[in-house]
């Protein structure tokens, strides 16, 4: 059962994972995910949310929407992905807390495109969490670390969606902990909690 919202104003940050969504929940395109059809999951993400979720991590997504300020979709469009993903991740018993997303292109000088931390602290504010510092940022960009760095989470690179590529650019990345894919952090992460949690 995930926490309840006044719970999580006690939630320890180390039990908070933002994740980044094209890219590391699913497959991304350099055109852009334009439609609910575009939206195609990486299984092994979505139980990997519900086993995190199991574990009793809080799990929030933070993701930079330019297509909408280009006019590629709209608002309701990327409802329906989120719609969909939800009922996914509840489907294996997991729960996302909070998407944030930023609808802006990159020349409309708002505070919330990544790599900014404005998502980060509307996930922070909405799920009432006294700090961020310490929590897990997952991303498969350069901007979704530096949002993280910003505001004090662990960064964690996935080699899926432009992973490959931010890797091989290997710019800012010192402080970021490398893994296949989601699935394959969810594990680590977990198997931390395990010995965190056992006598
Ligand atoms: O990875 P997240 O943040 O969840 O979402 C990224 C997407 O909004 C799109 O972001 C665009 O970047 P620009 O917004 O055009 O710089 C491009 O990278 C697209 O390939 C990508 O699909
Ligand atoms: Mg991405
Ligand atoms: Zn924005």
């Amino acid at each position: 059962m995930p926490p309840t919202s006044n719970a999580l104003a006690t939630l320890p940050a180390r039990k908070l994972v933002i994740l980044d969504r094209d890219g590391v929940i699913n497959h991304d395109s350099d055109a852009y995910i334009k439609s609910l059809d575009e939206w195609i999951p990486y299984p092994s993400a979505i139980s990997a949310i519900a086993r995190l979720t199991q574990a009793g991590f809080t799990i929030a997504v933070a993701t930079n929407q330019s297509g909408i300020a280009r006019g590629y979709y709209d608002e309701a469009t990327l409802h329906a992905m989120h719609h969909r993903l939800n009922a996914l991740v509840e489907a294996e018993n997991g729960h996302i807390a909070h998407i944030a997303y930023c609808p802006h292109g990159p020349d409309d000088g708002c505070d919330c495109r990544k790599p900014l931390p404005g998502l980060l602290l509307q996930i922070q504010q909405q799920l009432s969490i006294a700090s961020l510092e310490g929590s897990w940022m997952v991303g498969d960009s350069l901007r979704d670390l530096q949002a993280g760095e910003a505001v004090g989470c662990n960064v964690v690179l996935v080699k899926t969606g432009k992973g490959e590529k931010t890797l091989a650019r290997n710019i800012g990345l010192e402080k970021a902990a490398i893994y296949p894919d989601l699935a394959a952090f969810a594990d680590w992460l977990c198997r931390q909690q395990d010995d965190l949690t056992s006598p």
